[in-house]
């Protein structure tokens, strides 16, 4: 343990979108961050108080709420499933931009009403999102929990119905489903870990800060 400041990003789809952000706020990552074939997971940076790791986006979050780091970005979506007291999420950065819906086979769509559930299996990356969504209804939904490729599930029989991040559509569309719900809009968010902010409140607020100068800047120039 050392008293570094840890920044936690995700290592999929949204570092590509997040990482001009953290250079406009004035974080560069040592040159083996950007090394494909690196299986370094933390990085040092132009700051020597600053790390930053590079995890799965569910464990950005995890990391946060439980102090390991102290900053990071996170989906919505991944917020909503874990609802962590622990962390504080006080800028939307505008990327990662998607949905989270229900969806179900065209054909199912043609003559259902998602409203005159009662009960419902879902195969779902978010069975906590998706239990309080349908709770908050009264329809009972019995989640099975995949890691991805969730939209295979109808045609093989394991649940007629998914809840899923849709964008474009095109993976839906290309697997014959149709979205017949919205959940929630879904963008990413930088997050801290409260007891952090603190702790560290003048270097904390001085990053929120400097993330939401690179926001306005991008927001500005596009
Ligand atoms: N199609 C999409 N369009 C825009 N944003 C998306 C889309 N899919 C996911 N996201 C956002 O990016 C985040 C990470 O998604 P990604 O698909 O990279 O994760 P994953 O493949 O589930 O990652 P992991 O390998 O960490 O499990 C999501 O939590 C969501 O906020
Ligand atoms: O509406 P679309 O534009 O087609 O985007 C939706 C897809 O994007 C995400 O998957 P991703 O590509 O990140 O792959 P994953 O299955 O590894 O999560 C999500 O899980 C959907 O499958």
């Amino acid at each position: 343990m050392d008293d570094k400041l840890v920044i936690a990003l995700p290592k999929g789809r949204i570092l590509d979108e997040a990482m001009p952000l953290v250079r406009a706020a004035g974080i560069e990552p040592e040159a083996d961050f950007d090394n494909p074939k690196t299986r370094a997971l933390r990085f040092s940076t132009n700051h020597p108080h600053i790390d930053i790791i590079r995890v799965r986006s569910f464990d950005v979050a995890t990391f946060v709420a439980f102090g390991a780091a102290h900053l990071g970005i996170a989906g919505n979506d991944v917020l909503m499933e874990f609802d962590y007291p622990e962390l504080y999420a006080p800028l939307d950065l505008g990327i990662g931009g998607c949905r989270l819906s229900v969806a179900e086979p065209v054909g199912l769509a043609e003559h259902d009403d998602p409203r005159r559930w009662s009960h419902v299996r879902i195969a779902t990356k978010y069975p906590e999102v998706t239990r309080r969504f349908f709770a908050e209804r009264g329809v009972q939904a019995e989640c099975v929990k995949l890691n991805g490729a969730m939209e295979l599930a109808p045609s093989l029989g394991l649940c007629s119905r998914i809840v899923d991040l849709v964008s474009t559509g095109s993976t839906l569309k290309a697997n014959g489903l149709k979205e017949v719900e919205v959940i929630a809009q879904v963008t990413s968010r930088l997050i801290v870990n409260r007891a952090a902010l603190k702790t560290r409140p003048v270097e904390m607020t001085g990053w929120i800060d400097a993330f939401r100068a690179a926001c306005e800047a991008t927001n500005a120039a596009a």
